[in-house]
C-alpha cells in the first residue's frame, strides 16, 4: 500500500562512525507514506545504528535524514518523538511499578508536541493499549506479562506518542512461532487501520516478508539489496549474507 507523493522518510548517504570504525556507510533509502518497510540484515550489519540515527539516539557523522521533507538528522530523541517518530526497543524496559495505563500515559505526555492535560494523555494511552490488544483498565500491571505481552506494551508506549512513523526494533525477538505471526499481523493492522508508516527492523526474515511492502537489506553497514519481499527471497546476495556462500550450505 505504498502511497504516492513525497516520501515520509528520506535517508540519504547516512554515515555513522564510532572512532575509526564505520558502522553505517552512506546508507540511502526512502519510505513512502503508509508503507511498511522491512530493514533487514545479519547481526552487526548496522540496522540498530541506522535506527538510532533516525530516532535521535545517535548523531549521524554525515548524511541527511528527512521526515516529511524536514531535516531531522542530529535532533535529540525527544525532539524526533515530538516531530512524529515513535520507536520500540529491542529489549522492553517498562516502568514495572506503574500500571500499563500509566506506562502508556507517560509516553503520551512525552510524545505530545505541546502540553496535553492528563485526560487527553489517558485517552491517547487507552487507544494505544487497545490497538496493541492490552487491557486499558487502571488495575492492569506488567506483572505476569510474558515476552509477547512486554512487546505489546512496548508497541503501546510508542503508539501513545501518536507517531506518523513507527520504528519497530526486533519485534519478534524471544517470541514463539504463533506469537511472531500475531506480532506481524498487529503491525500490519496498525498500518491498515491508522495509516501509520512503519520501518521494521529484524535480523530474521521469516514472517516479516509476508507483511512488508518493500525490503532493504544491510550488510557491513551498506545497502546490498532493495526490492520486494519476493525479490529478496530470490536474491543471491541476500541468500549469501543470511545463509553463507552457496558452497558452505547444506545440500
Ligand atoms: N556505540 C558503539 N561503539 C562502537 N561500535 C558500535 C557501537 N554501536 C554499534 N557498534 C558496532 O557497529 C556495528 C553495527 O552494529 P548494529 O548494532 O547497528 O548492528 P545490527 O545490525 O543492529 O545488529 P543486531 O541484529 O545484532 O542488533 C557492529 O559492528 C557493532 O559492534
Amino acid at each position: 500500500m505504498a502511497g504516492g507523493g513525497a516520501p515520509l522518510l528520506q535517508v540519504e548517504e547516512l554515515t555513522k562512525r564510532f572512532g575509526g570504525f564505520t558502522a553505517v556507510a552512506a546508507v540511502s533509502f526512502t519510505v513512502a507514506q503508509g508503507e511498511i518497510l522491512g530493514l533487514l540484515g545479519p547481526n552487526g550489519s548496522g540496522k540498530s545504528t541506522t535506527f538510532n540515527c533516525i530516532a535521535g539516539m545517535l548523531k549521524p557523522s554525515a548524511g541527511s535524514v528527512k521526515l516529511a521533507g524536514e531535516e531531522i538528522g542530529g535532533l535529540t530523541a525527544d525532539e524526533t518523538c515530538r516531530r512524529g517518530i515513535g520507536r520500540t526497543f529491542q529489549i522492553p524496559r517498562p516502568f514495572r511499578k506503574l500500571s500499563l495505563l500509566e506506562n502508556a500515559t507517560l509516553a503520551a505526555h512525552y510524545g505530545a508536541a505541546g502540553h496535553i492535560d492528563r485526560a487527553e494523555a489517558e485517552r491517547r494511552a487507552r487507544d494505544a493499549l487497545r490497538l496493541a490488544q492490552l487491557p486499558d483498565d487502571p488495575e492492569a500491571t506488567t506483572h505476569g506479562l510474558g515476552a509477547a505481552g512486554l512487546k505489546k506494551l512496548e508497541l503501546a508506549r510508542a503508539l501513545a506518542t501518536q507517531p506518523k512513523l513507527l520504528l519497530a526494533d526486533e519485534s519478534l525477538g524471544g517470541l514463539d512461532a504463533g506469537e511472531m505471526r500475531q506480532a506481524a499481523d498487529m503491525l500490519k493492522r496498525i498500518r491498515d487501520e491508522r495509516g501509520i508508516t512503519i520501518v521494521w527492523v529484524e535480523h530474521i526474515m521469516g514472517v516479516l516478508l509476508s507483511v512488508v511492502d518493500r525490503v532493504v537489506v544491510l550488510d557491513h553497514g551498506a545497502v546490498i539489496f532493495r526490492g520486494t519481499p519476493q525479490e529478496a527471497q530470490e536474491d543471491a546476495r541476500v541468500a549469501e549474507v543470511y545463509l553463507g556462500p552457496p558452497e558452505s550450505r547444506a545440500a
